[in-house]
């Protein structure tokens, strides 16, 4: 999107984000805030609206922007920094003119549709991935022994050299991809799902008929640790996603990033990132923590956090 939110002003985003998946799990889990009168009250009451309009504040911001550079460029035939050109050929593009772009196709996206989707990705993409990495470094800091497995995997692949991983060389880390799925079984950063049911649903081993309309809450935190789909639910196992066990159970036993046609659409990216970042730092460094697993304190919210923190110290490999 070329917008930097760590460097750029965020006119109250973040936090707004965060308010609103505060709202949410709130009006989830809190009974007395299902009457629509109650809840609009308390919407009232603690100024809810005011984080509403700044998530939408942002988002107009940038596309405003992006229109005037877009006008700008055309006035002037210059390209813009965002653009990367092969020839003539433009190969690189951010998601708000991707989406502007869409409309000269045809798609006739509305400015309030771009803002939507804006809005969807970067909440969606909203301490994911920064979350499960940190989950997963504690993790090997906690056990070293599967730590110096992964390094023994980079080390196979990058050797000593200095130059950057590929995203080629990446996809040979394999052991380090079920260390990230074993991690995201634990810890699923989302950990609470709502679907709304379109038609009446029998769940089949009970014989009971869920009626249409239905909210159902879906938590991957509960079927990650169900000991009829993995053994020794609540220990850190990586073998659990060897090829063997994977083919052995039903692909739905896993749904970190949900599954179906709304599953997460930032799943591939993140997991090559997850990768990159994970690799990167344990090419150069090990990770070290008196913590234990059980000294983990989940708290449920919109994510999954750890409310002891992510006490990791680091030791530089070249020593
Ligand atoms: C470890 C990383 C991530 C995990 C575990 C994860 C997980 C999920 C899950 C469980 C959903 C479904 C939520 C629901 O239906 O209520 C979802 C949806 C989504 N995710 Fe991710 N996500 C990750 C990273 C990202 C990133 C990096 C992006 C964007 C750059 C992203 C963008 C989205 C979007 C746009 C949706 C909504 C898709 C739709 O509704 O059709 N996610 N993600």
């Amino acid at each position: 999107m070329d917008y930097n939110l760590d460097s750029q002003a965020d006119m109250g985003f973040k936090t707004s984000v965060a308010k609103g998946f505060e709202l949410i799990v709130h009006r989830a889990t809190k009974i007395c805030l299902y009457p629509e009168i109650i809840y609009n009250l308390y919407i009232k009451l603690f100024d809810y609206e005011k984080y509403y309009t700044n998530v939408q504040n942002l988002p107009k911001h940038i596309i405003e922007k992006k229109k005037n550079e877009l006008i700008q460029k055309f006035k002037n035939k210059i390209k813009t920094d965002t653009d990367v050109y092969d020839g003539e050929k433009k190969c690189f593009q951010g998601l708000v003119e991707t989406l502007m772009d869409s409309n000269e196709a045809g798609l006739g996206l509305s400015d309030e549709d771009i803002k939507s989707h804006v809005i969807t990705i970067v909440a969606g993409g909203f301490e994911t991935t920064s979350l499960t990495v940190s989950y997963c470094l504690l993790l090997l800091a906690i056990y070293p022994d599967i730590q110096d497995r992964v390094y023994d995997e980079i080390y196979t692949i990058l050797g000593d050299s200095d130059e950057p991983i590929t995203i080629e060389q990446t996809t040979s880390l394999v052991y380090l991809k079920q260390v990230i799925h074993e991690t995201l079984r634990l810890f699923p950063i989302a950990p609470v799902m709502l679907r709304q049911l379109q038609d009446d649903v029998t769940i089949i081993t009970g014989n009971h008929t869920l009626p249409k309309g239905t909210i159902c809450c879906i938590t991957p935190l509960i079927t990650h640790r169900n000991p009829e789909l993995y053994p020794n639910p609540k220990s850190f196992n990586p073998d659990n996603f060897n090829a063997d066990n994977v083919a052995s159970r039903h692909k739905y036993s896993f749904i970190a990033f949900s599954g179906g046609p709304r599953s997460c659409i930032g799943m591939k990216y993140s997991l090559v990132l997850m990768t990159l970042l994970i690799s990167y730092v344990l090419r150069n460094f090990s990770v070290h923590t008196d913590m234990k697993l059980s000294d983990i304190k989940l708290k449920l919210g919109m994510s999954l956090h750890n409310t002891v923190g992510f006490p990791i110290t680091i030791q530089s490999r070249k020593q």
